[in-house]
């Protein structure tokens, strides 16, 4: 059974969709990419998963059950990772962890033993008292990776995270992304950085115009695009090109 599955998923923020027809899926344990250009919905499209917004039509299923099914089953299934960190003021790092075990019912030994492996993978032990008034903004985006990453659910969602890291945080994310995966989480990630997309992902889903143009393992979209040798920057820039893929 897919962990995320998106069926026709048409919506947007006011009666004009941004998005159209939305399909694809994730099954346990793969790292897929949501690539596109600015504007392209990866944000709204993000946004009708982890139910901020919701489909005019079409539907949204996580580990088996809509939002509207299963709300509490629904939001414990994922956890997210925002583009731009929203972080409490007057709360600690610590406390931010503290918070997010509560949020998700963790006993005080699984909050204590996976906190400190998070700690010292991200290098941030000695700031468990600072608030985030005192945090540089690769700091502050690792606090809300560090709570993604302790909650432990099935389902990570991963919104641009490798802008405003520093090689060894970004470094640490692919290695904890990578024990997640292996442990049999799956992972929903866009990004613009398309080299490390295509060296970690298991499939791409090239998203344009609010529409999916195409999906699949690097080597199929070399086939869907009749490009044998291309990188996904090569494929994106043609994808880019296109004028009218979004009238058929
Ligand atoms: N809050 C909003 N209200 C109305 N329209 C919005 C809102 N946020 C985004 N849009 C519109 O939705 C469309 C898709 O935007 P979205 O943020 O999903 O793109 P994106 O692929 O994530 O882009 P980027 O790579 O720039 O982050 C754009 O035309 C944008 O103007």
């Amino acid at each position: 059974m897919a962990i995320l599955e998106l069926t026709k998923v048409t919506g947007g923020y006011t009666r004009k969709p941004v998005i159209q027809d939305v399909s694809f899926s994730l099954n346990k344990g793969e790292l897929v990419g949501l690539i596109g250009l600015n504007g392209a919905g990866k944000s709204t499209t993000i946004k009708h998963i982890i139910g901020t917004l919701l489909a005019k039509s079409g539907d949204v299923h996580l580990n088996g059950v809509t939002l509207q099914e299963n709300m509490e089953k629904y939001r414990t299934s994922f956890s997210y990772i925002p583009e731009t960190p929203v972080l409490y003021d007057e709360l600690t790092l610590k406390e931010h962890l503290e918070l997010t075990a509560m949020a998700y019912g963790l006993d005080e030994l699984t909050l204590k033993e996976r906190s400190a492996l998070l700690l010292k993978e991200f290098r941030m032990e000695r700031r468990l008292n600072w608030f985030p008034s005192h945090f540089s903004k690769g700091m502050r985006q690792k606090v809300m990776i560090m709570c993604a990453f302790l909650v432990d659910p099935p389902l990570y969602i991963i919104d641009e995270p490798f802008v405003g890291l520093d090689p060894l945080g970004i470094q640490s994310l692919l290695d904890q992304m990578n024990v997640k995966k292996q442990e049999g989480a799956s992972i929903l990630m866009s990004t613009h950085i398309l080299s490390t997309a295509e060296r970690y992902c298991d499939r791409i889903i090239l998203l344009h115009e609010g529409r999916v143009r195409a999906q699949g393992t690097m080597d199929e979209l070399r086939a869907i695009f009749h490009m044998p040798d291309a990188t996904l920057d090569d494929i994106y820039i043609v994808m880019a090109k296109e004028q009218d893929h979004a009238t058929h």
